[in-house]
């Protein structure tokens, strides 16, 4: 199945983009100013006193820069960084393995940490509070706990679904940033970066015109400027002009507004089929042949960002913004023409 240009999720393909093109210091970080400087304060704070940053919760959408941030903030500490993620680590000597070989004040970056299991939970509560992991020691009438001191670190969770993290694993981290969609200068901004370090020649309306494009999110910013570029070279000069990115994108089928068919599918069988809703969540999966945890995670937070979709409890609902967009006529309006 083709992959989709615009799925803010890790692709096969953007591995080494994404690791040549990540910023390393705050500094470098286009965008999101209020998080950089609660981060900046943090920092500079936990430095001056010489102890380690307090654990750390980035949540939001994929492709927004929690890795990135992850590795600025340990660069920005100056210490090393050890990354895992959720579903990785599935025994508790998994866990001791990776938390008995940290250094002092090293960051440990785990990665989708709603899907750790309620076990190694358990076992990383103590590591965040008291910087020890109890482990017990035979069973029965017998059985001993052993704990053993961990140097000081910094745990980095992401996740895309903050939702699904257990309270009492929240309230363990000192700081909690909500990463959002980047505005169209910040795309603008991180795409003029990116074509500066592929030495791609750009024009500005060209740049402008990815940039709407990009749901507000660097990683498909940058896939789509690749799949631009490639077109300017084919099909142009090499130089991405308005002209070359209107062109291409209509190629890749995503819209002025960002969409692409996935979405517009999404939208009009809630008009279709169910008058435009409130309609569940579930049944819209069913209707599309789309996993329900996919639509809400990937496609639902931008479509209600940019307000073609209303949530509530009744379900899912599409806005007249959506009826505009798609070019359709809401069911009550044609009503009251007739
Ligand atoms: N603020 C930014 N400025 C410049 N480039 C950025 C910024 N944020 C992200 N990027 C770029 O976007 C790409 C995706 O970022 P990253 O891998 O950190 O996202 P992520 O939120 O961790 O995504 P996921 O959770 O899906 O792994 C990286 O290549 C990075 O270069």
């Amino acid at each position: 199945m083709l992959e989709r240009i615009n799925n803010p999720d890790k692709l096969n393909e953007d591995v080494e983009l994404d690791r040549a093109l990540r910023p390393r210091t705050l500094k470098e970080f286009i965008g999101q100013t209020h998080i950089k400087e609660l981060l900046d304060i943090s920092i500079k704070a936990a430095k001056l006193r010489g102890e380690s940053l307090d654990h750390i919760l980035l949540y939001g959408p994929p492709g927004l820069g929690k890795t990135t941030l992850a590795g600025i903030i340990a660069r920005e500490m100056g210490v090393n960084i050890t990354v895992s993620s959720g579903p990785v680590i599935e025994k508790p000597s998994d866990l001791a393995g990776i938390l008995t070989n940290l250094q002092r004040h090293e960051t440990l970056f785990i990665d989708e940490i709603h899907r750790l299991s309620h076990i190694i939970e358990e076992y990383i509560y103590p590591a965040m509070e008291d910087f020890e992991m109890e482990i017990i020691l035979d069973s029965g009438p017998n059985s001993r706990t052993l704990k053993i001191p961990l140097e000081h670190f910094t745990l980095v969770g992401a996740t895309t679904r903050a939702g699904l993290l257990t309270p009492p694993l929240r309230d363990r981290f000192g700081i909690i940033l909500r990463l959002d969609y980047y505005d169209q200068e910040s795309i603008a901004q991180i795409i003029r970066r990116s074509a500066r370090l592929l030495n791609i020649p750009t024009e500005d309306d060209g740049v402008q015109e990815i940039a709407r494009r990009s749901r507000g999110t660097p990683r498909i910013a940058n896939r789509l400027l690749r799949r631009v570029r490639d077109y300017a070279q084919i099909k142009g000069e090499g130089i991405i002009t308005l002209d070359i990115a209107l062109s291409a994108l209509q190629m890749l089928q995503v819209d002025n507004a960002g969409l692409d068919e996935m979405d517009k599918r999404i939208l009009t069988t809630i008009i279709e089929n169910y008058n435009g809703g409130p309609v569940g969540i579930k049944t819209i999966a069913t209707a599309i042949g789309e996993d329900s945890g996919t639509i809400e995670e990937i496609f639902e937070p931008y479509l209600v960002q940019q307000g073609f979709l209303e949530r509530s409890p009744q379900g899912r609902k599409v806005t007249f913004k959506a009826y505009k967009h798609l070019g359709l006529t809401p069911a009550s309006a044609q009503t009251e023409i007739f």
